[in-house]
């Protein structure tokens, strides 16, 4: 077999519904092992885009490659590993039976035993999959994306709806299976979940990869400092001390975003010597995330 350069490449890649345009120009490029979050709010094109590169939906016009063939044949589907934002599994079988059966559809899986040891199965393998909470049900369709030992993994959303310990034992899990060298890409909505696991954060908006870079490089994209504070200052009167820059109030604290920051807390103390709890901060990826999504592109 020819040495594969690249596990996913996509061309300007679009795909409508009739008139819906969910894709709209992509190109993307995954050569390396690690772990790449596709990062947007609803709509954004995110699914969309996982299922053109599952085969699962035909491409409307340029092109799209998974570990150097067409999506959905049986070459590139015998190299990568799944899971879908609406994943479900049969009762019938218990998990270690669905394990063994996924295992035999590829050329070279892993073992069963170090399957369950890698996903904590342990506890739950001789069960069924309607009797386990819902951590243990996407440990388990985790277990069926990697025992094929693929190359290429797509989680659609995976920690959607699970408590933050299960997502985080989810996220260890996926980064131990990136350290081994497979490449893996997720989509997600949180925010947190691309800046702690991700090796790269591909922002989507409108059907378009709006920013493309490390977390690190990301939050560099927007400059400024954030000033968090409880005031009884309308938001009109914090806007006038932002500089130009962005308000937000969420419960019982204001935040002002702004370039100006001396300027602004000196204005902020005066107009208000009784605030409370200030604390100044670097924007957050949700700041540069909300500025990200509003400019539409352009990276
Ligand atoms: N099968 C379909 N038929 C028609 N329109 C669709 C279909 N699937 C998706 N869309 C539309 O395409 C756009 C992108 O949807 P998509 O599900 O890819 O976004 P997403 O980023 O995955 O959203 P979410 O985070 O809510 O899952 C939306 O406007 C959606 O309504």
């Amino acid at each position: 077999m020819s040495q594969v350069t690249s596990r996913l490449l996509a061309k300007d890649l679009k795909k409508s519904y009739g008139k819906v345009n969910a894709i709209n120009g992509i190109d993307l490029h995954i050569d390396q092992a690690g772990v790449f979050a596709i990062l947007g709010q609803n709509g954004a094109g995110k699914t969309s885009f996982i299922r053109c590169a599952l085969g699962l939906e035909s491409v409307t016009s340029g092109s799209l490659e998974t570990m150097g063939n067409k999506p959905g044949s049986l070459s590139a589907k015998q190299q990568t590993g799944v899971i879908l934002q609406d994943s479900d599994l049969p009762d019938s079988l218990t998990i270690k039976e669905q394990i063994q059966l996924f295992a035999s559809y590829y050329p070279n899986p892993l073992s069963v035993d170090d399957t369950i040891a890698m996903c904590e199965l342990h506890s739950f393998a001789d069960k069924g999959y309607k009797k386990l909470s819902g951590g243990q049900k996407r440990r388990a369709q985790f277990a069926l994306a990697i025992v094929g030992d693929p190359q290429l993994i797509f989680l659609d959303e995976p920690t959607t709806g699970l408590d933050i310990d299960a997502r985080r034992r989810l996220w260890s899990i996926i980064r131990e299976f990136a350290n081994k060298g497979k490449t893996i890409v997720l989509t997600t909505h949180y925010l947190e979940e691309a800046d702690n696991l991700a090796d790269r954060i591909m922002v989507m908006n409108a059907g378009k990869i709006v920013a493309d870079s490390t977390p690190e490089d990301i939050h560099k994209l927007v400059k400024g400092s954030v000033v968090r504070c409880q005031t009884q200052l309308s938001i009109a009167q914090l806007q006038s001390l932002s500089g130009g820059g962005s308000v937000t109030v969420s419960g019982r604290f204001s935040e002002i975003h702004t370039e100006q920051v001396n300027n602004t807390l000196a204005q902020l103390l005066s107009l208000d010597p009784d605030l409370q709890d200030l604390t100044v901060s670097q924007p957050k990826l949700e700041d540069i995330f909300g500025q990200l999504s509003q400019t539409g592109g352009g990276a």
